[in-house]
């Protein structure tokens, strides 16, 4: 049956001391090569949500936190390729380190009105309004 199970994604918006918002750059040559995403990747068999994402955010840039600083945002439904796309989106402002482009091609810091501007994949249009409106 086509959308089942969803593949099931988390990605976080990490939000710095001046309420700019972390998005990477997916390498070229990958689906959505050059898109600009919120950090994060996809939840492996018995992992929770909020420990895949802890794990992706060492993996990805080199920053600790703590499921308990993950806070649950909002989430976007979509059609992705043959299957369907449930990507989850936390909040966090809280981490030690400095994120580092580990894997993504490049990093920037925006202001939330900013991801408008940006090319991000489709599931993430939808999330920026509330995040601009809730940050
Ligand atoms: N991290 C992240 N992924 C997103 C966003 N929006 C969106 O559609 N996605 C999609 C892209 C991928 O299909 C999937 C994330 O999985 P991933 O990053 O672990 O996997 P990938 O396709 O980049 O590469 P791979 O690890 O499977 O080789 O979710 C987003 O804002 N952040």
């Amino acid at each position: 049956m086509t959308g089942f199970p969803p593949l099931l994604v988390v990605a976080v918006a990490l939000v710095d001391a001046d309420g700019r918002v972390l998005v990477q750059q997916r390498p070229p040559g990958k689906a959505m090569g050059g898109l600009w995403e919120f950090p994060g990747g996809k939840v492996e068999a018995g992992e929770t949500p909020e420990a895949a994402l802890v794990r992706e955010l060492e993996e990805e840039l080199g920053i600790r936190t703590h499921a308990s600083c993950l806070a649950p945002a909002t989430f976007a439904s979509e059609p992705l390729g043959d299957r369907h796309l449930l990507l989850l989106l936390y909040v966090c402002r809280k981490w030690q380190g400095v994120a580092e482009a580990r894997h993504a091609t490049a990093l920037k810091w925006v202001r939330p009105a900013q991801l408008y501007a940006l090319d991000m994949p489709p599931a993430d249009l939808p999330l920026i309004g509330l995040l601009d409106a809730l940050l």
